[in-house]
C-alpha cells in the first residue's frame, strides 16, 4: 500500500554519513513509499567511527521551515528525532501547536550509539515537559526510558513499568525498544488498553546505525498510510528486523543498516516488474 503522495515530515538532526538522523529517515520514507519531507535541527559532522561535531541551526530557522512545510504540504505523519538544546525544543513545540499535527511519533533521542550526547542535559527536563505529552507514540530505547523516568532497567518486566511510567506523562502510546538488553530483542507496545510484545531473534550484527531513527521513521510512515498503531509497529518491526540483517559494511566503524526499496507490484501496463539486484 505504497502511496508516493502520502506526505510524511522528520524533525531531526543530520548525520553527514547517511546512517542516521534525517537521512536515515528520508530513506526509511522512500523505501516503504511515503514522500518525505525534512526541518533539519542541527547538523553533525559524523561517520560509521563517531560524532565530530555538532552546530545546532537557528531557532528562527527552525520555526521557518515548519510553518513553510505545513503551510503548504500538511504531513500526515510527523517524527521528531534530535532535538539537541531546551530553546530548540520550546520552539519545536510552540511551532507545532498551531497547526493540527497528525501522528506524531516522539524518537527521544539522547546519546548516539557512538556514545555522543545529541541533547544536552538540561534539555532532557524540557523533553518530558513539552515533547513527550504531545505524542502520539514515543519510542525510547532502555537507556532513553531510564534518562526518562529514573527507573533502572534490566528485564522485560521492567521495560513495562519504566513504559507505563512514561504513559502517564500524556503520549497515547509508548513503543518500549529492548536492543539493549540481552536475549531476543524485545519491544512493548503500550497504550491505556493496549499491551503488545514484538519479538525478533538477536541478530548478531555490529552495523547497526541508524537502527532508532529507523524505526520511528518506519512508523511515522505506516501511520501515515493508514495503518492502525498494532499493524504499523508490526510492519515497522519487520521493516527493522530485515534492515539489520542485511546492514553492511561501509566506513571504518559501525556501518548502516540496508533499507529495501520495495518497487510496486504493477507497472502502470499492469505488468509484473522485475527487481534487478546489482552484485
Ligand atoms: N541485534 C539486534 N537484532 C535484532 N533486532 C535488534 C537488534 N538491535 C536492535 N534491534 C531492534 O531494533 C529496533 C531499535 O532498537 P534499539 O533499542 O537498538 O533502538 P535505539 O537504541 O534507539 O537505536 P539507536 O542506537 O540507533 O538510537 C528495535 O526494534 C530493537 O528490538
Ligand atoms: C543526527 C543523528 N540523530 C540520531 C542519531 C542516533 O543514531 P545512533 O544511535 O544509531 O547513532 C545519530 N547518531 N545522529
Amino acid at each position: 500500500m505504497r502511496n508516493y503522495k502520502i506526505p510524511t515530515l522528520t524533525i531531526a538532526g543530520s548525520d553527514s554519513s547517511g546512517g542516521a538522523g534525517i537521512q536515515a529517515d528520508l530513506k526509511t520514507f522512500s523505501a516503504i513509499g511515503t514522500y518525505g519531507m525534512s526541518v533539519i535541527t542541527a547538523i553533525t559532522a559524523q561517520n560509521t567511527q563517531g560524532v565530530f561535531d555538532v552546530e545546532e541551526l537557528s531557532q528562527n530557522i527552525i520555526k521557518k521551515q515548519i510553518e513553510v512545510v505545513f503551510e503548504d504540504i500538511k504531513p500526515k505523519s510527523t517524527k521528531i528525532g534530535m532535538v539537541s538544546s531546551p530553546e530548540i525544543i520550546l520552539e519545536i513545540s510552540n511551532t507545532l501547536k498551531k497547526y493540527d499535527v497528525e501522528n506524531l511519533v516522539v524518537d527521544p533521542v539522547m546519546i548516539s550509539k557512538s556514545g555522543y550526547s545529541l541533547l544536552k542535559p538540561e534539555a532532557k527536563a524540557k523533553l518530558i515537559k513539552y515533547l513527550i505529552p504531545m505524542a502520539y507514540i514515543v519510542t525510547p530505547n532502555v537507556p532513553e526510558a531510564e534518562e526518562i523516568t529514573g527507573i533502572k532497567i534490566n528485564t522485560v518486566e521492567d521495560m513495562k513499568i519504566a513504559g507505563i511510567k512514561i504513559l502517564s506523562m500524556g503520549p497515547k502510546y509508548v513503543l518500549m525498544k529492548g536492543g539493549h538488553l540481552e536475549g531476543d530483542a524485545i519491544d512493548l507496545l503500550i497504550g491505556e488498553e493496549t499491551f503488545e510484545i514484538f519479538k525478533s531473534k538477536r541478530l548478531n550484527r555490529k552495523n547497526t546505525h541508524g537502527t532508532g531513527c529507523t524505526i520511528s521513521s518506519a512508523i511515522a510512515s505506516h501511520l501515515a498510510l493508514g495503518y492502525n498503531i498494532k499493524d504499523s509497529v508490526k510492519l515497522s518491526k519487520e521493516y527493522i528486523t530485515s534492515a539489520i540483517e542485511n546492514s553492511f559494511d561501509i566506513g571504518h566503524g559501525v556501518g548502516p543498516v540496508h533499507h529495501f526499496y520495495k518497487l510496486d507490484e504493477k507497472n502502470t501496463k499492469g505488468e509484473e516488474k522485475q527487481l534487478i539486484l546489482a552484485e
